[in-house]
């Protein structure tokens, strides 16, 4: 067995296949990063393909300036490797990209920039994956493997709504993965579409800039304190569901967002009937932890507005469901993301069509087939680590089995590489 993971195998077709020892691995955030150290470790080699040009290009090239960690920095470093102990509570974007960073060079983990994956399939014959990409440094390439680590995570791609009229809309209209900072947008009237913890900050930060801010609130949301008593909110739901039911834990939470902010339905943001910790497992929807948009609110800085009903035209017209028509000069789409797995995966069904595994958390890493997903249990960084301990100890078990010294050693590659080519 040679150590370097790859070996180029020019043939008559096109794209050029090449054959990956170990684990081919989509997607260069911190679930694949934190797969890749991992298995570095324990000596397994190999291939992470990122369609970026960097690591970590969501909190690189798709966040805002302002952003921090909104959890406590122990529920969100990778594994084999703390945060330094001179990082605040809450590190900001630069200091956790930093910290991505010598996480890569510590543990030699050089993805293929600017590879997008563009299909994957299991070949059931040859027992093989293959990897169908475009870009990178050798051109269009398919990428032949035992195994695939799905890496691409809950926020692949923006959402874009299906607004009557948006397409019309004669101002500026951006998602949040564009949005930088208020800065540009001072004196202005700016719709804010959508109310998670994207829109609530960039809500906050255009106030901060003398912007004119209006956020959507088209539906029920939980909004809880970041801190109580200094003590992080998060933190202390984690503690508590050590002992008691997430029901309970949930009924706590909202009792407590109740005595520290008081009753938010006056600012039009209603709680739904189901807790904020059951919502997140069970769609996805993360609480709002306020970092400073109600005290804006409150002030009158930034105006709550119900749901869109449509896009009129012309002077920035907006339609809204009370009937009132507003005007404004920019639109920012905090709508949200979604995974992008069900455009390049085919034939699996251990994702759902939301790009999501059927199987929920703690089960949901491993598929059939030498098939795994990192990043997928909807609890940020600190799931996406427990999936990649999980993925790696597996995958190294399988390779010590497979790389046994025998008589036979190698014999499989090479048998498994006829039948493809
Ligand atoms: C603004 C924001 C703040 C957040 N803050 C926190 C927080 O404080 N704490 C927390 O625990 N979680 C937080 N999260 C949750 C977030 O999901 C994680 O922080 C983390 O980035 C997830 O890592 P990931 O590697 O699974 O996905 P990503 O970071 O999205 O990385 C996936 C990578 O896959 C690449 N990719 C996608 N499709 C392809 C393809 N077809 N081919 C090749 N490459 C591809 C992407 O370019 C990307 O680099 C936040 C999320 C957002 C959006
Ligand atoms: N500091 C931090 O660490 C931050 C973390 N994050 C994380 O990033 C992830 C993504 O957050 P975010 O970008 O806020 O996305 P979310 O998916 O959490 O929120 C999307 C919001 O858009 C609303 N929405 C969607 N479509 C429409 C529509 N057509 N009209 C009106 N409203 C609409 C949703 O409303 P509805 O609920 O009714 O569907 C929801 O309020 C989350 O996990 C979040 O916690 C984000 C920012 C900062
Ligand atoms: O910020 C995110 O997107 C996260 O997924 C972090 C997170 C996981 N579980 C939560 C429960 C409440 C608030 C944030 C999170």
């Amino acid at each position: 067995m040679g150590l370097l993971p790859t070996d180029r195998m020019d043939s008559l077709f096109s794209p050029r296949c090449v054959w990956v020892t170990g684990p081919i691995i989509v997607g260069a955030g911190p679930s694949g990063l934190a797969v890749a150290a991992c298995l570095r470790e324990q000596g397994v080699p190999f291939v992470v393909l990122e369609r970026a040009d960097c690591i970590a290009s969501l909190w690189q090239r798709r966040t805002y300036n302002r952003l921090k960690l909104h959890l406590p920095k122990q529920f969100c470093q990778l594994p084999r490797m703390p945060f330094p102990e001179d990082y605040p509570e809450y590190p900001t974007r630069r200091q956790f990209v930093d910290y991505l960073e010598r996480y890569a060079a510590e543990f030699e983990i050089k993805p293929e920039f600017g590879t997008t994956v563009l299909s994957a399939r299991y070949d059931e014959t040859s027992g093989l994956w293959r990897v169908v990409t475009n870009g990178g440094a050798g051109g269009d390439m398919e990428y032949i493997g035992r195994w695939l680590v799905v890496a691409t995570g809950e926020n692949a791609e923006a959402v874009v709504p299906d607004i009557p009229g948006l397409a019309g809309f004669d101002g500026e209209v951006t998602h949040v993965s564009e949005y930088k900072s208020g800065e540009a947008y001072a004196g202005k009237r700016v719709l804010v579409v959508g109310c998670g913890n994207s829109g609530m900050e960039v809500s906050l930060d255009l106030a901060e800039h003398g912007a004119r801010p209006a956020m959507v609130v088209r539906d029920a949301v939980h909004v809880l304190p970041r801190e109580v008593l200094g003590t992080s909110t998060f933190g202390l739901a984690v503690l508590l569901m050590r002992w008691l039911p997430l029901w309970l834990v949930d009924w706590l939470m909202v009792l407590l967002a109740w005595l520290v902010l008081g009753n938010l339905a006056r600012l039009g943001l209603r709680r739904p009937a189901a807790g904020p910790l059951q919502l997140k497992e069970t769609h996805g929807r993360t609480p709002v932890l306020d970092y400073g948009a109600l005290a804006r609110i409150r002030a009158g800085d930034i105006t709550v507005v119900p749901a869109v009903t449509r896009f009129a035209g012309k002077g920035g017209q907006v339609e809204v469901a009370d009937g009132r028509t507003l005007g404004f000069d920019a639109v920012i789409l905090a709508t949200g993301y979604r995974s992008n797995v069900p455009q390049w995966l085919q034939g699996n069904d251990f994702f759902n069509k939301d790009g999501y595994p059927k199987t929920a958390f703690p089960h949901g890493w491993k598929g059939e087939s030498g098939l795994y997903a990192v990043g997928f249990t909807r609890r940020g960084l600190s799931g996406a680590s427990a999936d990649a301990v999980r993925i790696a100890k597996d995958l190294g078990n399988v390779w010590r089995e497979e790389t046994k010294p025998t008589k036979r050693a190698g014999a499989c590659h090479r048998r498994c590489i006829s039948v493809v080519f």
